[in-house]
């Protein structure tokens, strides 16, 4: 049976209400998802205001042709979230999403009231699902009876890990440990770091290509594979507090305090600690890596470990996340999920997935 060209899109199954979007940040991820709002499986979706940490643009009738030029970063209008609110109200779409794309912990912490008035959330943002339990607690219960939460990319960017771990766990599996690498950024970092070129070096290349963090400390530090950790954890029912990850940090004391901007210009001291746990390594013939572990008590630690070469971990590429989840279920052998983990565009095709998801 020939099957007609119109109905090759996997996306043609789907319904076509009009979904009215509001996104927050215009940076690396932000800015991937406005070239995906132009593109035809994004029809529906109307732009109705954008914003950055200082500006923003609002038109509840959708931001014309989407064909935002840099001008409205000079000339917008100052930030207001209630504004960018009430034009979603003002679009007249029964589904209103707001879509955050920053890393701002104060723009997080209001996800669960943006659901409880009953706009969906579709988030990049990790800072509320995965930082103190008491605001993982809010977004549940504002969850139960308000808008979707979509998640998706904030663990493992576009790879389908929290909705793989939700999908075993709605079919009466129980997550006995977790284990991986979590962070795209660490993980570039360490599958090319061979001493030979600085660390500091390595990690510029990350950032410009848009693996890291705003600030690359909240990687370096732990703290970002920290949250993923708690956010897959938590799902899977063990209360976590924040405090309860034992959390390496590969930030010297003497660079955690100073601002990003001053931060960037010292990357170099960086380089001599770690190039002497690559030495030692690397004489017993072993590699580093950055690793998250959630064991079947509850005990989660983050942190850089030295590997054999046949370690799973040891075999990684580029940005490549890797999560291995053994199960009531998959308990021979561990459920493995394993692709790239951070970058723009798979990050950002992950927020277009759960938009899209709305409609
Ligand atoms: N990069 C990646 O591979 C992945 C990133 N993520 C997550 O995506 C998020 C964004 O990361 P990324 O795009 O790399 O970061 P960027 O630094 O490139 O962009 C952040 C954006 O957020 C904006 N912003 C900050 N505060 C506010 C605010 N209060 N209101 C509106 N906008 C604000 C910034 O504005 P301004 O330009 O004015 O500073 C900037 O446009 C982070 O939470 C990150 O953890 C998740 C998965 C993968
Ligand atoms: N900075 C993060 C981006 C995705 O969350 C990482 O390196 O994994």
């Amino acid at each position: 049976m020939s099957v007609p060209a119109t109905d090759a899109s996997p996306f043609t199954h789907r319904k076509t209400s009009d979904i009215a979007l509001v996104l927050l940040g215009t940076g690396v991820v932000g800015g991937a998802l406005l070239e995906l709002l132009k593109t035809p499986v994004a029809k529906h979706v109307r732009l109705i205001g954008v914003a950055n940490s200082r500006q923003q643009q609002i038109d509840a009738d959708g931001i014309a042709s989407r064909e935002l030029n840099g001008s409205w970063q000079q000339h917008g209008q100052p930030r207001d979230d209630d504004a960018l609110l009430a034009a979603l109200d003002a679009s007249g779409s029964e589904l209103r999403v707001v879509v955050d794309a920053t890393a701002c912990t104060t723009l997080a912490s209001r996800h669960a009231d943006w659901l409880a008035r009953g706009y969906h959330v579709v988030t990049a943002n990790k800072s509320l699902a995965g930082g103190h339990l008491s605001g993982w607690r809010a977004l549940q219960t504002a969850r139960a009876h308000g808008g979707s939460y979509g998640d998706a990319a904030t663990v493992g960017a576009g790879l389908p890990v929290i909705s793989t771990l939700r999908r075993l766990l709605g079919c009466g599996d129980s997550l006995l440990t977790l284990e991986g690498v979590f962070s795209g950024s660490l993980s570039y970092l360490f599958n090319q770091y061979n001493g030979s070129q600085p660390f500091s070096a390595l990690l510029r290349d990350a950032r410009k290509l848009g693996y890291t963090e705003p600030d690359p400390r909240a990687d370096l530090s732990g703290e970002d594979v920290a949250r993923k950790l708690l956010i897959l954890a938590r799902n899977a029912g063990f209360a976590l507090g924040s405090e309860e990850v034992d959390v390496e940090s590969l930030v010297p004391e003497s660079l955690r305090d100073l601002d990003t901007e001053q931060f960037l210009t010292r990357l170099e001291e960086l380089d001599a600690p770690l190039a002497a746990r690559h030495a030692d390594a690397q004489s017993r013939g072993n590699v580093l890596r950055y690793l998250a572990r959630l064991n079947q008590r509850g005990r989660a630690r983050v942190g850089l470990v030295e590997v054999a070469a046949t370690h799973p971990a040891a075999r990684l590429n580029g940005t490549d996340n890797q999560f291995a989840l053994t199960t009531t279920r998959y308990n021979t052998t561990p459920l493995v999920i394993q692709g790239p983990g951070a970058g723009p565009e798979v990050t950002a095709q992950a927020l277009l997935g759960d938009v899209l998801a709305l409609g």
